[in-house]
């Protein structure tokens, strides 16, 4: 049976794949390089993708609804609340879990809710051992209560400075980078493009496309990325998520898109043959060869139906390729999630190392939209470092 022989929107993996990892991971589990989950947390993290909207602490939402009379929240105590936009996320579907944006959007809409919410973002992310961050929001979704496009991107790099400073009070050093998103099905990208250009070295490193997939092809967006190429600007696009191979082809080969905002469908280029035997197609070639890189989220996916679980999601079979991948959270709060409950579910899965982690994260730091003396050092100074002490930790044990 081939890669690409999906029932209902998920991937049938090959069973000599699952048994042969499977017996890869008994035989990891007693390697001694296996992370606790105190190390996974303790571990200097990379994260590219991961969206101001789908992150905030259920708490903040119910005190910024309170001060704003927002009364749409479906639940006012901040654990039930937590709890409903995990289930509601929990659709099956990309345009049933974009539902529940509604209620995060709905209570950003003021510069002080938006200062607040990046601060708890960056705070929240370096707690978890997130050393460099690229955050994305869509500028065009925050402009209810008045606020310009402009007025927007400077208070979410407010809040995220703040949270920088809070956490280094906290004795946790990390660095975040804003993406604007632009809305597919919204007819706004140039604009945005324009505006993530006028803050490039101003706190935004990239821009982004995101919404539902189907339907909403990125080349509706040429001009904006045409703008940003003509610019040596960066960005990334949501593709290959909610829709197959059509939407990365022209992500890639239309757009010119740096980075994969999931990309996990170029399975449906890889076929795996029953003696294990594995064939690239044209574009997983490409895609492998030109070291793309591809913000994997994993828990979103199960959610979303990209996925059926941890154990057979395409990560396995990607990073056994090869391909360039990283590991990210997506959406914290819909999927009640955080870089290292990523790396766990994963080490659970596959029986992954401190080595592969370290691997994701080098992977990721390499695909960053800062400078590249900047990546380097980060690799050396602060990656590499911190995986080495982790490791060693063993021979004092
Ligand atoms: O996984 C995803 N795929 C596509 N769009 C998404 C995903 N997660 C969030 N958003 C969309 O991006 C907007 C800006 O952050 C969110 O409001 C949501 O509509
Ligand atoms: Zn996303």
């Amino acid at each position: 049976m081939g890669i690409d022989d999906h029932h209902g929107g998920s991937f049938a993996v090959p069973h000599v794949l699952y048994a042969r990892r499977q017996y890869s991971a008994e035989m990891t589990s007693q390697h001694p390089n296996t992370p606790s989950e105190d190390q996974i947390r303790r571990a200097p993290k990379v994260l590219l993708h991961d969206h101001l909207d789908g992150g905030l602490r259920p708490g903040t939402i119910v005190d910024l609804a309170r001060g704003t009379g927002y009364e749409g929240l479906p639940d006012t105590d901040p654990d039930k609340l937590g709890r409903w936009f995990r289930e509601a996320a929990d659709s099956g579907s990309l345009e049933r879990y974009l539902e529940t944006f509604a209620h995060t959007c709905a209570v950003m809409q003021t510069r002080e809710a938006l200062v607040r919410v990046a601060a708890e973002c960056a705070e929240d992310l370096a707690a978890d051992g997130v050393v460099y961050a690229e955050v994305r929001y869509a500028p065009e979704q925050h402009l209810e209560g008045g606020l310009a496009l402009h007025e927007v991107v400077e208070a979410v790099n407010e809040g995220f400075r703040e949270g920088e400073r809070r956490a280094r009070g906290n004795g946790h050093r990390i660095r975040v980078g804003a993406l604007l998103t632009a809305m597919r099905h919204a007819a706004r990208a140039l604009e945005i493009a324009e505006l993530a250009n006028s803050y490039r070295d101003l706190g935004v490193v990239g821009f982004d496309i995101a919404g539902a997939e189907a339907g909403h092809p990125p080349t509706r967006h040429l001009d904006a990325f045409e703008y940003l190429k003509r610019e040596n600007n960066r960005f990334t696009i949501h593709a290959g998520e909610a829709f197959g191979l059509p939407s990365i082809w022209q992500a890639l080969q239309w757009c010119g898109a740096d980075r994969l905002g999931h990309g996990v469908r170029i399975i449906d280029d890889i076929h795996v043959g029953e003696d294990g035997t594995v064939e690239l197609g044209r574009l997983a070639s490409y895609v492998r060869d030109k070291r793309v890189p591809l913000e994997l989220c994993p828990s979103s996916n199960l959610q979303t139906g990209a996925a059926d679980s941890y154990a057979s999601h395409p990560i396995g079979l990607l990073r056994r390729l090869h391909f360039r991948v990283t590991v990210n959270t997506d959406n914290r709060l819909m999927s009640g999630t955080g870089m290292s409950r990523e790396f766990e579910h994963l080490v659970g899965a596959f029986g992954y190392s401190l080595d592969d982690l370290q691997w994701f994260t080098v992977n990721a730091m390499k695909s960053a939209f800062i400078p590249f003396d900047e990546r380097l050092a980060m690799i050396n100074d602060v990656v590499k470092p911190g995986y080495a002490a982790l490791k060693s930790e063993r021979l004092f044990q």
